[in-house]
């Protein structure tokens, strides 16, 4: 499993910190950027790295930006992204076991660094649950198709 990971200008230091953090742990990392504050778009960096969820599906992606809402929006809207902006443990474990999301949102402004390498780490590490949650999720497909 790749993770690919991409942030605007108010998230790049949580990027910068998670990929070393998952660098050191032995996961493959791709930075999709932005590597330095100049302000950019945040809907450009959704996009980078849900189009590569959608070549491959088996990997995951993390994105961040001031508050993780605006990455949140972006990454939804495309099709078999399954985004989830997450700001507490509880929520990243659920997220994975309930929604099987395959991409992450953080907000820097909003949550510490370590904060969100506990979080990073749950989520990666937490199995979808399947079970009556699948059938939920193949009613989110649908709506999508329509
Ligand atoms: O999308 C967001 C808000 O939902 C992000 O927090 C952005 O990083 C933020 O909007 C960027 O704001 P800035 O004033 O241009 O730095």
């Amino acid at each position: 499993m790749t993770v690919y990971i991409a942030s605007d200008h108010g998230g790049v230091e949580h990027k910068e910190l998670i990929k070393a953090f998952l660098a050191e742990k032995g996961i493959a990392v791709e930075d999709l950027g932005v590597s330095t504050t100049d302000s950019v778009d945040y809907p450009d960096y959704a996009e980078k790295v849900c189009r590569k969820i959608q070549e491959s599906p088996e990997d995951r992606g993390i994105l961040v930006c001031g508050t993780g809402i605006g990455m949140s929006i972006a990454a939804n809207k495309f099709q078999g992204i399954r985004a989830a902006l997450v700001g507490d443990c509880f929520s990243a474990k659920a997220t994975r076991e309930h929604n099987d999301t395959n991409v992450l949102c953080l907000g820097q402004r909003v949550i510490g660094g370590g904060l969100a390498l506990m979080i990073v780490d749950i989520w990666l590490n937490t199995a979808f649950l399947d079970q009556r949650h699948q059938q939920r999720l193949d009613k989110i497909s649908e709506i999508e198709q329509h």
